[in-house]
């Protein structure tokens, strides 16, 4: 595996030829075969063309753009390749990268004292946080993960610097330095709320400093969840959200003690919520927007759900992290019924992989678990497609994280953050060669494209992502 570096503009035009899938609804994949793609400079696509092989694309597709033949790289999929949309992980934390599988028979707020916390702290250490967040970056890059919401710490050099590294990798990166002034060890929380919202700004400036138009990374206000932010931490934050327009990310309604802790800290007498219930004390901390990822909603009362699909918030759903924590089973179907928008997060390292694919997967079995405790047992209804999985991993991300019109299907006007999938195709002699070994997907040739895409989110990995760009540029490539 290696990564390549390309952080100045791509100076080449790009054709793209073979198989794209992508999702055209929630439940429907849509497959373009023997297709031409173009992307322009500025990794914008400027053509979807259907039955175009290379011959037609120079004749038609070129001389319409005025593109010069030399001007293209011409990059084609091969048998049992397909292009996908690069995935979007609307959840994950960078610091906590080398904890992955590693949380013993612990629950969330054991865990985070017990494996958590130390290892945020010792991010402080320079050298450290950049061993850490460079690999991190790789690794997720190398799954597919084109675009990454992450929780950096709650120190601002190393918060910073994960910006620098996701920038100079070419990762779309919502960086958030993380906001903590109560119920923390002394060694890991910030001093005052007033000290919390000066080193947040810093990390926003800087940001706006390397990224200007924000447009590859951006700053996302971060309190890390209600019970380790003070009341007027909490205001300030939100306060801060509404000046800057900026997004926020926090978790909400995990683990039934977290609940029961926020329940106690926060009573509307305090707030001036109507009830003390976790979704009320965000909203009346100006904190749940529009703009709002909140990882979990596992536990969410119909009132909560109500409230956060009226604000318009955002659901990152977080299979691997909920199993692995014993957090419970989010009822997704449930939330999507409501209109709220969902997207997967790894939420590494209470999830245990740094792949979306594993989360897609993930979602599926945890919502046939959802199916056997609802409406007597084993309802249809809350059971997740491979479709809607994927459309979590893709659509759905990108406007959890705000950026949908831009990412998430391959579309004239869309920019070209995509994904070279490479399945095995076996020979007669039952041997898989060249490029595609490897893999844990085995493809015989009589499959259907829906099963060869549903053997994919079961059993592939990153022996399965060939190459990955992100506007264009390749920021990865399998070797
Ligand atoms: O999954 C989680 N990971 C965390 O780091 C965290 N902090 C608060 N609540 C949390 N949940
Ligand atoms: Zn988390």
């Amino acid at each position: 595996m290696r990564i390549v570096q390309r952080n100045g503009p791509d100076a080449r035009r790009k054709l793209f030829l073979g198989s794209f899938v992508h999702c055209k609804a929630l439940d429907e994949l849509e497959y373009l075969h023997n297709a031409a793609v173009a992307v322009d400079k500025e990794g914008t696509i400027v053509a979807v063309e259907r039955e175009c092989d290379e011959v037609r694309a120079r004749e038609t597709v070129l001389p319409r753009l005025g593109w010069g033949e030399d001007e293209v790289e011409v990059v084609k999929a091969r048998e049992g390749q397909f292009f996908f949309p690069g995935f979007i992980d609307t959840h994950l934390h960078a610091s906590q990268y080398p904890n992955v599988g590693i949380f013993g028979k612990s629950t969330l707020l054991d865990w985070l004292n017990t494996y958590t916390f130390p290892l945020e702290a010792s991010l402080a250490d320079p050298a450290r946080a950049r061993q850490v967040y460079a690999r991190v970056i790789r690794k997720t890059l190398s799954h597919g993960t084109t675009c990454a919401a992450y929780y950096a710490t709650i120190d601002v050099p190393s918060t910073n610097l994960l910006a620098d590294l996701c920038l100079a990798a070419g990762q779309r990166a919502l960086v958030g330095r993380v906001c903590m002034d109560q119920l923390s060890p002394d060694y890991y929380r910030d001093a005052t709320p007033e000290s919390s919202l000066a080193y947040t700004r810093a990390s926003i400036a800087h940001i706006r400093t390397i990224d200007p138009s924000l447009s590859l990374i951006r700053p996302i206000i971060t309190p890390r969840f209600a019970p380790s932010c003070s009341l007027p931490l909490l205001r300030q934050l939100g306060a801060l959200a509404q000046e800057t327009r900026l997004p926020i990310q926090t978790h909400i309604s995990e683990n039934p003690s977290e609940i029961a802790l926020v329940q106690q800290l926060f009573p509307p007498s305090a707030t001036g919520a109507p009830d003390n219930s976790y979704a009320s004390v965000y909203d009346a901390a100006g904190l749940l927007t529009e703009r709002t990822i909140l990882a979990h909603a596992v536990h969410l009362t119909d009132a909560e759900a109500d409230l956060v699909a009226a604000r318009g918030a955002k659901i990152s759903h977080c299979p691997c992290s909920n199993s692995a924590l014993a957090s419970g089973a989010a009822r997704v179907r449930w939330l999507l019924d409501r209109g709220i928008v969902c997207g997967l997060g790894t939420d590494m390292s209470g999830g245990f992989s740094p792949s979306v694919l594993e989360a897609a997967r993930h979602a599926v079995l945890v919502s046939r678990h959802v199916s056997f405790t609802t409406a007597g047992g084993n309802s249809e209804r809350e059971k997740l497609s491979v479709e809607e999985v994927l459309f979590l991993a893709t659509r759905g991300g990108a406007e959890v994280v705000g950026l949908e019109g831009r990412v998430g299907k391959f579309e004239v006007g869309m920019e070209w953050d995509a994904q070279l999938v490479g399945l095995g195709v076996v020979g007669e002699d039952g041997g898989v060669g060249g490029e595609d070994e490897g893999g844990n997907v085995d493809v015989f040739g009589w499959e259907s494209w829906p099963d060869r895409v549903a053997k994919w989110v079961y059993n592939g990995d990153d022996r399965n992502t060939k190459r990955v760009w992100v506007r264009g540029r390749l920021v990865h490539e399998r070797r």
